[in-house]
């Protein structure tokens, strides 16, 4: 039997497949290093927060703190046409979830929210540069990713809140400058995509479908 229809048959029988998913901003791409990047080349006079002293989600949260005005300049920062779009990978990411999406009995998809403030999907370009037109089927938009019935998010947002509670996956948490000290509550952490334990990770979980 091809490869092929043994994927098949395993879904028309319902066997068990692993699905992922993997979020994009501060997971494959580098929200925050080119953020900071972007900021100081556009205001080299202005306050600014090194990686490592990075402590909230929202950028605008800690800047406020700095000084009120800052929050509208960290805006127009990845509010501008193309930020998304230049987002530059993080060490290993593409490969790992081409990787990943060739195991046995694995479906993975990317899961990632916008911004309010948009215009173009530009998650969707940078999907389709960096992993391939292949890909663009695997996008889940979402605000609310609890509504996602996946078995894992790998995710760098600490707090991750919705209408499905509790959600339907185990949430692996990806290590980014803002939440290298926080409570992991019983969840895992994936420090990074070079490291190979994101292939413990899944082996771990396809044990567990
Ligand atoms: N650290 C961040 N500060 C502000 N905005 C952020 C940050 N990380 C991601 N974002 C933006 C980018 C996305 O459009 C949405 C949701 O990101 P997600 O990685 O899907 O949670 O927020
Ligand atoms: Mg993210």
């Amino acid at each position: 039997m091809s490869r092929r229809s043994a994927h098949a048959q395993r879904q028309n029988f319902g066997q068990k497949r692993l699905r992922v998913l993997v979020d994009l901003d501060g997971v494959l791409c580098d929200f925050e290093g080119y953020f900071l990047e972007k900021y100081r080349e556009k205001f080299p006079h202005e306050p600014f927060i090194p990686l490592e002293e990075r402590k909230t989600f929202y950028l605008r949260d800690q800047y406020a703190k700095l000084r009120p005005d800052l929050p509208d300049k960290v805006r127009d920062i990845y509010n501008a046409e193309g930020f998304f779009l230049n987002l530059p990978e993080i060490e290993g990411g593409c490969d790992a979830v081409k990787e990943m999406v060739q195991m046995e009995d694995v479906d993975v998809f990317i899961c990632t929210s916008t911004l309010q403030y948009y215009k173009y999907c530009l998650q969707e370009k940078w999907v389709e540069e960096h992993l391939g037109s292949n890909w663009l089927d695997k996008i889940i938009l979402t605000k609310d990713k609890t509504m996602a019935n996946g078995h894992i998010l790998i995710d760098d947002r600490p707090i991750i809140k919705g209408a499905c509670q509790p959600p339907p996956w185990q949430h692996v948490l990806f290590t980014t400058s803002f939440n290298r000290s926080i409570d992991l509550n019983g969840r895992q952490r994936l420090d990074s995509w070079t490291d190979g334990k994101w292939r413990e990770i899944i082996e771990d979980f396809k044990k567990r479908v």
